[in-house]
């Protein structure tokens, strides 16, 4: 296997833990993505795949186990330096767009950079670029209420790449899409992490979508297994 860009170890988390309410969701969750790989988490409703996905973006911590990031453990390390990590290596994609409404297509790209400490002129370039590539280029100057499904999360995914991560996460990134829209805007999806050539987990219930992808990854039970 290359080497992994995404490695997470025996990952559990229950929530209001000791408390009415408890709910173990992860007991003993494991997984690798390798350089490049492009891995479809598939799972029941309820199974977990968000808690798993924050988890590993970052935006969560587990109650024991392991998260590594191209090679470095961040599980002990403290909310400012998680947070640097995030924002350097990692892209979400979610099944709403969550675009900010008053700013442009364009603007939503760019500002992502400048908050990353990207120049203002190289931040642009790099944003219609990637506009460009998913085929929005014409729409760039429009807000996002003007845009169609597909459009919005076009733009959506363009605004997770435009810090260049190294991972990718999206959770259900055409769940909110028609059939025929959905099928489309996935297609773009996978021709811009493919050129880009970052490794990408992607939790979808459709298993067309699924078999896309180089490996397919089931979580059940709180646990991650490569059968479905
Ligand atoms: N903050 C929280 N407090 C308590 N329980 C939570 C919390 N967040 C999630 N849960 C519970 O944990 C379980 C897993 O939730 P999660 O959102 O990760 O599932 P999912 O697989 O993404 O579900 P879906 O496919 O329906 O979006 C669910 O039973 C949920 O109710």
């Amino acid at each position: 296997m290359n080497e992994p860009v995404l490695h997470l170890s025996n990952i559990c988390k229950t929530y209001n833990a000791g408390r009415p309410g408890e709910v173990q969701v992860l007991r003993d969750a494991s997984l690798t993505l390798a350089k490049g790989e492009v891995v479809a988490l598939v799972a029941p409703s309820g199974a977990g795949k968000s808690t798993l996905l924050h988890i590993a973006g970052l935006l969560d911590s587990p109650d024991t186990g392991e998260v590594e990031i191209n090679g470095v453990d961040l599980t002990g390390l403290g909310d400012a330096t998680r947070t640097r990590a995030r924002r350097a290596q990692v892209g979400f994609i979610y099944q709403f767009h969550h675009l900010l409404p008053e700013f442009s297509a364009l603007e939503n790209v760019v500002l992502p950079q400048l908050a990353n400490g990207i120049a203002a002129a190289q931040a642009t370039a790099h944003a219609r670029d990637l506009l460009d590539r998913v085929g929005v280029g014409a729409r760039a100057s429009h807000r996002p209420a003007a845009l169609s499904g597909g459009e919005q999360q076009r733009i959506a995914f363009c605004r997770a790449m435009a810090n260049r991560p190294s991972l990718l996460l999206a959770d259900e990134p055409t769940g909110n899409l028609d059939p025929e829209t959905s099928d489309q805007v996935f297609g773009v999806l996978m021709d811009l992490v493919r050129d880009t050539g970052l490794s990408a987990l992607i939790a979808t219930h459709n298993m067309a979508l699924a078999a896309r992808m180089d490996r397919v990854l089931r979580l059940e039970g709180g646990e991650v297994s490569g059968a479905v």
